[in-house]
């Protein structure tokens, strides 16, 4: 193994502690509400972790756990009380959602103000015309890993592999905005392994276990794994077969302990700057 290991996990606690020094410095305690339809498994590690790190930094922070049974209805009166309570600043409505319901509608009923995933339309639509709001929590994470690391983004090739709302279409903008020739690579691209290979900086967020392999990766690149695969025997691995990976590139994320941190920190992080908006910083 050649690659540096670029450890997320330490640069969200930095993060968070920094959030937290400023959050004491408030009159307020920035509040962050996250909504939650039925029992997807994965997404209880998340919530809890999220809840952990947000009261830990001085934040009110709490859960909203409806039945799966919820219908969209009254999911999107949840959501027009909170909008509606100045005591929140934040709302995160946790994905995915069960199937009757519309995640666009869920979306879309999110004031602009407080969404904290950054998956509002008009907040997409603000960063592709490369205007100031809310940016999705990964690839804001991502970019501080970037930045933390020395990562030279100007004029670098870098191919985001994957093109979700939640992930790879904002990061592709995040890295255009910082002056990166971006590629977005996905299942339909023709001989991904090649388009790979001609990256600098490759972001990997396909949601498949191990797809990238060693041969994908150019001499040196840097590789940021943001998928969080658990195998049938219970192990977390990434989009990124890591071994194989971290013997060819220059520096790479691991999984746990990369981008998923960074997330956190960073709904947080949007969670007081959207409190900031809101209230000023009083
Ligand atoms: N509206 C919405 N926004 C989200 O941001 C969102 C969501 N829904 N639904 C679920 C996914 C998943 N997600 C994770 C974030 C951090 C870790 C994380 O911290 N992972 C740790 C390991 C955790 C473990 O051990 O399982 C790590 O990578 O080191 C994992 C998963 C956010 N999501």
């Amino acid at each position: 193994m050649s690659a540096r290991i670029l450890d997320g996990k330490a640069i969200a606690a930095r993060i968070r502690a920094g959030l937290a020094e400023r959050v004491a410095t408030l009159s307020f305690r920035p509040g962050l509400r996250v909504v939650r339809v039925g029992e997807d498994p994965a997404s209880g590690v998340y919530v809890r972790n999220k809840d952990k790190a947000a009261t830990a930094a001085g934040f009110d922070s709490a859960t909203i756990h409806l039945p799966a049974e919820t219908t969209e209805a009254d999911l999107l009166a949840t959501i027009a009380r909170l909008n509606a309570d100045p005591a929140v600043d934040g709302i995160l409505v946790q994905l995915p959602l069960p199937a009757h319901i519309r995640t666009e509608a869920a979306i879309a009923a999110v004031d602009p103000a407080k969404d904290v995933d950054g998956f509002h339309p008009l907040n997409a639509g603000r960063l592709a015309a490369g205007q100031p709001g809310l940016v999705p929590c990964t690839p804001r994470g991502v970019m501080h890993i970037l930045a933390e690391s020395g990562v030279a983004l100007r004029g670098a090739r870098a191919v985001v592999l994957g093109r979700s709302q939640i992930v790879g279409r904002p990061m592709a903008q995040l890295l255009l905005g910082a002056d990166c020739t971006v590629t977005i690579a996905h299942s339909r691209t023709r001989d991904l392994a090649a388009e790979c290979r001609r990256a600098e900086i490759l972001v990997a967020a396909v949601g498949r276990p191990e797809m990238v392999r060693g041969d994908w990766i150019a001499p040196g690149a840097v590789v940021v794994d943001v998928g969080i695969n658990r195998l049938p025997d219970g192990k977390l691995v990434g989009d990124v077969a890591f071994a194989e990976a971290a013997a060819v590139a220059g520096a790479i994320t691991p999984v746990p302990g990369g981008v998923g941190p960074m997330t956190i920190a960073c709904l947080l992080e949007n969670t007081l700057d959207a409190a900031i908006a809101r209230r000023g910083a009083a």
